[in-house]
């Protein structure tokens, strides 16, 4: 073995202590060994070529050669899906996550066609007719056309209905308007928009016969297929540096009086006729966010793939780090060993799973629903849109503060941009903002949680993700503690239910005092994001605890316990996390709150010899992890000193700002 592809000792020596079957915990995290075999083919056709290498890594390029490697790179990887990947895999695999999660080797930063295969060619799929599909579909799946989503504007997010973009029809030349009347008005953030799509999704204000009919989504050229220059009446360009992103070229864009063909509205939802009549979405308001929706359920998966990225690389960094003193005289520990190490980071592993698991429950549910209501039942819309919301605000919010935290795990060289962690970090916290808001979406849960709660309250049987709230009804006082896995989940639906319970009492007492329902509704929001927040950690405990007993039903001994000690990690940190809600809402006494913690302690010791198995078991090659301190074979310092060499500024020995500046003014006198 030569140097370069000698695996580091201590990483090697925990691969030989490990004692349970990595490919069959990843086989569970894939969905099946089929689906791991799968990835696995797409990951070497897609990957072999080595095509990720920048020779310059893109952190020292300006934003104009960051952009065009940007390009150059997602040329290069969309060739290779559309001529190879979709070979073997099928056109139905194009926007599959496998294919997203493996593009990340292609790029640090972002692609700028995400937004293209992220939310374009989704919103064709939901919310074109089939008959705009055939005309749209194959040409934006061929990249012959590249597409941006476009709803935000610079003066509204959060708040669709206020956006004010306005699309008017002219029933004259069966066309629609678009115009932007204020400089509020102007789209904002789009992902892709500034520099390189040629066509977007637009949502705007629709106007026909003198009337508003809220906003509705268009399909909108914006720049010429040949020369790619803006069509006149468009202004279109890219919003500046940012915290992230920064090779996905955001962008702002606004309309004069910018005329684009009837049947460019996207009409599977509500029509406008050639004479202008407009035919109103049939079955539920709210299917327009239909795009919304599917990102958010795609969401949950994403933080799970990021954190399970960040959370590899912390680990074998943290097995191959040896650092201060337990006696004096002793070899140096790995940092591993510490268990405060090992209390940041083993949660990461189990959240990483718990957030999987949940993602694929969550995508089965999409699929139900959607299912549903293409025979024109959209009963269950209402509580996906109360799932997707809040697992979206908590899993990225948790993904987040995790990968933050495996960056602090890995001291100073996690502030390296070569780890690849503050990428990640730059990445996933958008992800809290983007898509809805976190508090915003988690607001969207709880009015569909005061619903829930009154409906049980007049004694209907509620829908299955709240059915504890018909329990709360028929127990009286405070649950009693339980410290097996199904007693803590029962503890924290009972802690979600009277939270949800003291907000409707909160709003009625405010209403009793003389406020109108909005403002004891404002005053309350404070208390109903915490249920909201409570309501779905119940959902996800109750998840991952559900799935690893039906998907370890049939696995090795070794298998089924490291699982259940990750997963019973898992249940006991958010215990203790929340001790003051079991007082408040369980029998929990003081005794039973020192078990949880010597179980949680002794939980951190039985995991230690298996942390580098169960990393290396979400089987993310190097290619995709990007990072110095996390690579298979832990060649950590070898590589960061690789990296320097790399680094432009260490290219002369002298730099020239010596002699323009440093020199004139070690020179000058005081
Ligand atoms: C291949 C790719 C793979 C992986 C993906 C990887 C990366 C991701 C890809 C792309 C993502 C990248 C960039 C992000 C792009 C964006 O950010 S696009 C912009 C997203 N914008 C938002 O999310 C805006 C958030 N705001 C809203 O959703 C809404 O405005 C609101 C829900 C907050 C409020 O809407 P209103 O119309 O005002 O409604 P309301 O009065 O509050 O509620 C009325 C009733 O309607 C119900 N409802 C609201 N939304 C929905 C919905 N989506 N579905 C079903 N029902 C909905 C609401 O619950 C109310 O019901 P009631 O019964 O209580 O009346
Ligand atoms: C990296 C990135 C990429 C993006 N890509 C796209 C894209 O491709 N296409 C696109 O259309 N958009 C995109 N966006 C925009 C994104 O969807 C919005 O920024 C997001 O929905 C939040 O809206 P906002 O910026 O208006 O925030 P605001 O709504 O202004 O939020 C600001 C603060 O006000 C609070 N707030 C707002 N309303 C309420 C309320 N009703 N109750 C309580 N608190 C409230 C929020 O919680 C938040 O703390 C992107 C954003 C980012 C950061």
């Amino acid at each position: 073995m030569t140097s370069k592809n000698k695996i580091n000792e201590d990483l090697a020596n925990e691969r030989r202590k490990c004692n349970f079957n990595i490919e069959e915990v990843t086989y569970i995290l894939d969905g099946g060994k089929e689906k791991t075999l799968q990835r696995k083919k797409i990951e070497d056709v897609a990957l072999n070529g080595g095509a990720s290498v920048d020779d310059i890594p893109e952190e020292y390029l300006s934003a104009r050669e960051r952009y065009e490697n940007a390009i150059r790179k997602s040329c290069i990887y969309t060739n290779i899906v559309k001529n190879e990947v979709l070979e073997i895999t099928g056109i139905e695999n194009y926007g599959s996550p496998v294919l997203r999660r493996t593009g990340d080797a292609f790029f640090k930063d972002i692609s700028p066609f995400m937004l293209h295969l992220g939310m374009f060619v989704p919103s064709i799929i939901g919310q074109c007719t089939a008959e705009q599909q055939a005309t749209w579909l194959p040409r934006a799946l061929d990249m012959k056309i590249i597409g941006a989503y476009a709803q935000t504007e610079l003066g509204h997010g959060t708040f669709i209905r206020g956006l004010e973009t306005t699309a008017t029809y002219d029933p004259e030349t069966e066309e629609f308007v678009l115009h932007s009347p204020t400089i509020t008005s102007y789209k904002w953030w789009a992902g892709g928009l500034g520099r390189t799509a040629n066509h977007c999704t637009v949502v705007a204000q629709l106007y026909t016969q003198g009337k508003c009919h809220g906003t509705h989504l268009f399909i909108v050229q914006i720049r010429d297929l040949e020369t790619h220059m803006p069509l006149p009446g468009v202004k279109v360009g890219e919003i500046g540096p940012r915290m992230g992103f920064n090779t996905a070229d955001n962008g702002f864009l606004g309309f004069n009086n910018y005329r684009i063909p009837r049947m460019n509205m996207m009409m599977k939802n509500a029509q406008v006729l050639k004479d202008g009549t407009y035919v109103k979405a049939a079955r539920h308001g709210k299917l327009t966010y239909g795009t919304m929706v599917f990102v958010r359920v795609t969401l949950v998966g994403e933080a799970s793939f990021n954190l399970a990225k960040a959370v590899t690389i912390a680990v074998r960094y943290s097995a191959v780090r040896r650092q201060s003193e337990l006696r004096p005289g002793s070899i140096e520990p790995q940092i591993l060993d510490y268990p405060t190490q090992q209390h940041k980071l083993f949660i990461c592993i189990a959240t990483a799973h718990a957030f999987q698991l949940t993602a694929s429950w969550l995508w089965n549910t999409f699929t139900a629903v959607q299912a549903e209501m293409k025979k024109g039942n959209v009963d269950t819309l209402p509580e996906l849109h109360a799932l997707s919301s809040c697992l979206k605000a908590l899993s990225t919010s948790d993904a987040t503060a995790y990968i933050e935290q495996c960056r602090f795990a890995c001291g100073g060289h996690g502030y390296m941009l070569s780890s690849n962690l503050p990428f990640l970090y730059a990445f996933v916290v958008a992800t809290r903002t983007y898509e809805g808001d976190y508090t915003v979406l988690l607001l969207q849960t709880a009015r569909f949680l005061v619903k829930a709660w009154e409906q049980a309250e007049s004694g209907k049987v509620v829908t299955p993700t709240v059915a504890y709230l018909n329990r709360h009804f028929t127990t009286n006082g405070k649950m009693i503690w339980d410290n097996s896995p199904e007693g803590i989940i029962r503890v924290f639906q009972s802690v979600a239910a009277g939270k949800i319970s003291l907000c409707v009492r909160s709003i009625r007492n405010r209403i009793t005092s003389g406020m109108d329902h909005e403002d004891a509704w404002l005053m309350t929001t404070v208390q109903l994001v915490n249920a909201a927040e409570a309501h779905c950690r119940s959902v996800i405990l109750h998840t991952y605890w559900n799935e690893i007993v039906r998907l370890t039903k049939h696995s090795s001994d070794n298998v089924k316990t490291v699982l259940n000690q990750l997963v019973m990690l898992y249940l006991t940190y958010w215990a203790l996390e929340r001790t003051g809600d079991l007082l408040r809402y369980s029998t929990i006494s003081e005794n039973d709150i020192d078990l949880l913690q010597r179980q949680y302690e002794e939980l951190l010791v039985k995991i230690r010899p298996n942390a580098v198995g169960l990393v290396d078991a979400f089987d993310i090659r190097d290619e995709i992890l990007q990072s110095t301190l996390g690579s298979y074979d832990g060649r950590v310092y070898e590589r960061l000193m690789e990296e320097v060499q790399k680094n432009p500024l260490n290219k002369e020995p002298v730099d020239p700002s010596f002699h323009k500046y440093l020199k004139p003014l070690m020179k000058s006198k005081i």
